[in-house]
Formats: C-alpha cells, structure tokens, sequence
C-alpha cells in the first residue's frame, strides 16, 4: 500500500453539510475518510452510528477508515462493512478477544487495524502485530477533536516500527489526534504511513489546500 497518506476525520466536518464535505474531499488529495465512532461508554462522548456511515457510504469515493471507540466493537464490525468500511480499526483496551475480533474483520473483507491508547505500551502488541493491517497511535486520548498533540508518539512510533519490522509485519502505522501542519513532515519522517487530522483540516480557510500541505 502507498505511504504518507492523509485520512481527514469527519469528527470535525460540518453535519449540516455533510455531503458536501465529504464532496470536498473526493476532490481533494485526501486518500482515505477517517469515521470516528464514539459510544460514550469507551470514550466520554457520542459522536454518531449507521445513518452517518450510509451517508458516507452513499457520497464517499476514497478509501472509508473507520475507528471504533466503542466497547464490544465485535457486534457492529459486519454492520460497519455492510456500510463501506474499507479498514475496521479497533482499540486493544475495548477488546476481551482481540485476535478473534481481528479475524472477524478480516473473514467479512475489510482491512483490520489495532489502536493503542496514549497510555498503551507498544509492547503489548507483540503477539498480535503480524495479524494486522494496521497500528493507529492514538497521540490524544480518544474521545473528542481539537486536542493538544502528545509527544511521547514520537517513541511510540519508533517501537512500533521495530516491532513492525522484526515481525516480518507489513501493517502500516497510523497517527490520530493533534495532527496539524506544523508536526505532519516531522510524523511521516518519524514513519508514520497515514495521519488522520480532524480539526487542522475542517477548520482551516482553505481545507482542500491543508491537505495538500499535510503531505509535503
Ligand atoms: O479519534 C479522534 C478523537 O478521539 C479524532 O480522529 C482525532 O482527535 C482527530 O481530531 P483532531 O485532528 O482534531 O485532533
């Protein structure tokens, strides 16, 4: 899969327009569209269910990466597919049988990804990394946009890359949270292939332009 991509977070899009921006970023050099499911039991917040996925699933041409920060991720994984997903990223924190959650993304056709929580250590991805497609780094706590970028996800990339490499895995590493244009050159040359950014793009004058700046 092609590296240094940019997942613009729909958390930040405006819902009274919703078809719009998601119209915007089919023209945009956004590669993928990053869903944010929030069930207010994982994470502090509600964000939205199916009757946003089917708008996006109906409007959408890029790649659909959804993130669930739900608990039981397992029941709406087969839903969420029916409606588009592309990738089906679930956190490690959320599920009692991670490898069988994993599998049931993989056997229903989507890409499965893993998501580690600020306060996750790399490590605990040791038996399941050659499993996956994907490792997203949370660099804020989950559960709302708009959030002040960690630091310590420079390390956490670094140990998810010699992880990644001495398990022959071939699982691309994502960043979400406080992605902005002044850390983006800096994560993709720490090795992250995918920044997801929510509030760098929707807030700025010109998001089809951020975009592009994102990448640069
Ligand atoms: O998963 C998320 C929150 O839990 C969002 O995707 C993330 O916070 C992106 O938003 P921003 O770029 O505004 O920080």
């Amino acid at each position: 899969m092609k590296t240094k991509l940019i997942s613009p977070s729909l958390l930040s899009a405006d819902f009274g327009n919703l078809q719009r921006d998601i119209e915007m970023l089919n023209q945009s050099q956004a590669d993928w569209l990053h869903v944010d499911v929030m069930d207010g039991r994982f994470v502090p917040n509600i964000s939205f269910g199916f009757p946003i996925m089917k708008t996006v699933q109906q409007h959408a041409k890029k790649f659909i990466d959804v993130h669930l920060m739900i608990v039981e991720p397992e029941k709406y994984v087969e839903e969420f597919i029916k409606y588009g997903a592309d990738l089906i990223s679930v956190h490690y924190e959320a599920c009692v049988h991670l490898n069988r959650t994993i599998n049931l993304i993989q056997e229903k056709g989507a890409k499965a990804g893993v998501v580690l929580n600020p306060s996750t250590p790399v490590l605990m991805l040791e038996d399941i990394i050659a499993d996956v497609d994907l490792v997203l780094i949370m660099s804020v706590n989950p559960g709302f946009g708009g959030q002040k970028f960690i630091d310590n996800t420079y390390k956490k990339i670094a140990e998810t890359k010699d992880l990644i490499l001495s398990n022959n895995s071939t699982a691309l590493i994502q960043i979400d949270g406080g992605v902005n244009l002044d850390n983006a050159a800096k994560l993709f040359e720490a090795g992250a292939d995918v920044l997801v950014a929510g509030n760098a793009v929707f807030s700025s004058e010109n998001p089809a332009r951020t975009i592009e700046l994102l990448k640069l």
